[in-house]
């Protein structure tokens, strides 16, 4: 029987620094990955982060893995396979996806790649700042075989003390590394050899975000998108790219706070996630649209 390949799925809410480690890892991780991302939101803009890495990538869209994209997944998974015979696959959930269902699909029935480990990001910052951990947080913290717990520069010591004290007693098996920017040594990641066995989930899994894309031709004027990003208060998440003077930027917007970067990417193309959010759609569109130029 062929050798099946090691597959590390790595979860964790909406802006926990998923995407950020991917990118250390590729920096890092001298073997030849190939990454499966699974997005939440109508434009693809991990993929597009990501791309341009030496890595072969595949996109599967904007729905969720773990409930309704799974036959799309093993077609996925089989196709990269053959085409790029990876030595091992990495598979980015999106931040609302539980990843019981992905873990016992990739169990039961991918009969060509074997579950190394579950990886799971915890953002130390929302912690803090949202104690209560809400189900869809639990289920991949519990699902994790090692928790990188990240974001530890904006916390106090001993916040994360208590955080590591909370997570330890939702996972008491999981390794628990500390990190800044997912930076961690890939050895740590790859290699787990998990040999927990996932039960059949029984829930349906309803995302209770929802999200929105925007996209335009036009120069935007930096100092109104900055304020338009300190007032983005119902958003929970954005993300993606932004042209000021010619000059392109990657956004990225959690829970209030938010970066640009420097990027090469053609258009300015943004995804907004958050809960009730489009009720509040047109009105957020309007504001972004005064900042063209
Ligand atoms: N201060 C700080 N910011 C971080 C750290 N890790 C990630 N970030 C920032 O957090 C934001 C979100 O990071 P991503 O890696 O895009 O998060 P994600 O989990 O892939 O996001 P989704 O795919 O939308 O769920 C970005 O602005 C990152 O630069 C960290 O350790 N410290």
């Amino acid at each position: 029987m062929a050798v099946r390949i090691p597959l590390t799925v790595i979860t964790g809410p909406l802006g926990s620094g998923k995407t950020t480690l991917l990118r250390h890892i590729l920096e890092t991780f001298p073997k030849k990955i190939a990454i499966l991302m699974n997005e939440f939101g109508e434009i693809a803009i991990d993929t597009k982060i990501i791309q341009g890495k030496n890595v072969q990538m595949a996109d599967l869209g904007g729905g969720c893995v773990c409930c309704s994209l799974l036959g799309e997944f093993e077609a996925a998974v089989n196709e990269i396979i053959d085409t790029v015979e990876p030595d091992n696959i990495v598979v980015e959930t999106t931040g609302v996806a539980e990843p019981d269902a992905l873990v016992f699909d990739i169990q039961e029935s991918l009969h060509r790649v074997r579950l190394d480990g579950v990886i799971t990001l915890s953002d130390a910052d929302a912690m803090v700042r949202y104690p209560s951990v809400g189900h869809t947080t639990r289920m991949q913290i519990e699902a994790a075989d090692t928790i990188l717990l990240n974001k530890v520069d904006l916390v106090s010591q001993s916040e994360l003390q208590a955080i590591e004290k909370k997570l330890h007693s939702l996972n008491e098996t999981a390794t628990i590394l500390r990190t800044q920017r997912g930076k961690v040594d890939p050895d740590l990641l790859f290699g787990i050899g998990r040999e927990r066995v996932q039960p059949p989930p029984h829930h349906v899994h309803q995302p209770e975000f929802e999200s929105f894309g925007y996209k335009s031709p036009a120069n935007f004027n930096r100092q109104c998108f900055e304020e338009f990003a300190d007032s983005l208060s119902d958003v929970y998440r954005a993300k993606g790219f932004v042209r000021f003077d010619e000059e392109i930027y990657l956004f990225n917007f959690v829970a209030g706070r938010w970066e640009l970067e420097p990027f090469t990417q053609e258009a300015t193309e943004l995804v907004f996630i958050g809960k009730q959010l489009s009720e509040k759609k047109s009105e957020i569109i309007s504001r972004l649209k005064t900042c063209e130029q």
